[in-house]
């Protein structure tokens, strides 16, 4: 039986909150999403200093959320709105507005689409170490999280402020290892995120196309990177008919299902006539880090077929690794290093400054 909305909602009262009240009568969730027997929610605490001392809070409610029978992947992230500034009074969503054609987003020369047939290939884990990577090489980096069904990147970068918006008109990223970051989903009210659909979303992708500044920390950015949701939806069509998208990036790991809907993703860009920069495999093999053998757990060498098959480039083949995800748990990716992982993503993000004219 799937969890509902309810039973995580009544789960997170008894989590009280100091100064009187619980996490729900103090209106402290943001973007509680539900999907199947995963979880994932935003608390949002009043200030920046109260949320480095509420962890306590966020693993309290992890777990009172995990308690619930069928409740198996739970996931909690602490947001503040930024001290010193106004918070956002953007309506965030709404329906969209009427425009010509793709534009280009301001402060960024090159919008480059991370996306995937199914979820839970690696997309997101590809976007915020292909940010880092080609920060490492000089590049001025954007990573806009495009998956409203769970925003990760917070999580992944270690940013999980809610962005300011000081004039109630331009939104101002998020900044975390060198990288400008905005994320949909740290902008979503608990109530909004169950009703967004079709419409509402479009209005807040437009929104972060063109009311975020994205040259606000570093100048005009050279790579925006978009971290799509999985599959073909009204995002990706959106992103790609209203702005001007320099190519996508298709992840997807060797099994023959994956890489089945990893071609619907393929056929999406090629009737948007988005250009297609290339293809990685991910979880491609598994290194046993006692004897060194390399097992091919999900099979090995379909995505390499596939790109060939179709004349694509193949960009690489990323291998399991531990590491890459406590890394991505713990909000420094992998690539920040210098281990085998963070050459695999300083490889990706050369092959893409190779074949972009920025
Ligand atoms: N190469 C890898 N080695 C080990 N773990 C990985 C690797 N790539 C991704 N993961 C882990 O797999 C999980 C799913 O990855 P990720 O969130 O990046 O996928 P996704 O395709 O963006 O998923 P979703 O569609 O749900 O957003 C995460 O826990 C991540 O840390």
């Amino acid at each position: 039986m799937s969890l509902s909305h309810d039973e995580v909602t009544r789960a997170l009262t008894t989590i009280q909150v100091p100064g009187g009240g619980n996490l729900v009568s103090e209106d402290m969730i943001r973007a509680l999403i539900v999907d199947g027997d995963a979880v994932r929610f935003v608390i949002e605490v009043p200030s920046v200093e109260i949320a480095k001392v509420s962890e306590p809070l966020r693993a309290a409610s992890e777990a009172a959320v995990a308690a619930i029978p069928g409740a198996a992947r739970v996931q909690a992230v602490l947001t503040a709105p930024t001290a010193e500034k106004a918070p956002p009074s953007l309506k965030v969503g709404g329906h969209p507005k009427p425009q010509d054609g793709p534009m280009r987003i301001p402060g960024v020369k090159q919008v480059i689409a991370i996306a995937s047939g199914k979820g839970g290939v690696g997309k997101s884990t590809v976007s915020s170490n292909l940010a880092v990577a080609l920060m490492r090489q000089g590049k001025k980096v954007g990573l806009l999280d495009a998956d409203i069904h769970g925003p990760s990147q917070p999580r992944m970068m270690g940013a999980s402020q809610r962005p300011a918006s000081p004039d109630g008109k331009s939104i101002i990223p998020l900044r975390a290892h060198g990288i400008t970051l905005m994320s949909i989903g740290l902008m979503l009210a608990e109530d909004k995120a169950v009703i967004w659909r079709g419409p509402m979303l479009m209005g807040a992708l437009q929104q972060m196309m063109g009311q975020v500044q994205w040259d606000h920390h570093d100048g005009e950015l050279d790579f925006l990177i978009v971290d799509l949701p999985p599959g073909t939806g009204d995002v990706q069509l959106t992103l790609c008919t209203k702005a001007v998208v320099a190519g996508a990036i298709v992840v997807s790991t060797p099994q023959d299902v994956a890489l089945l809907d990893a071609r619907k993703a393929l056929d999406m860009f090629a009737t948007m006539k988005t250009p297609v920069l290339g293809l990685i495999e991910n979880m491609s093999m598994f290194h046993c880090p006692d004897c060194g053998h390399e097992a091919h757990i999900f099979g090995h060498g379909g995505v390499a077929q596939e790109a060939k098959r179709l004349g694509l480039p193949f960009l690489g083949a990323l291998p399991i690794d531990l590491e890459t995800r406590l890394a991505g748990d713990g909000g420094v990716p992998v690539a920040l290093g210098d281990g085998a992982m963070a050459n695999a993503f300083a490889d990706l993000a050369g092959k893409l400054v190779a074949m972009s004219p920025a």
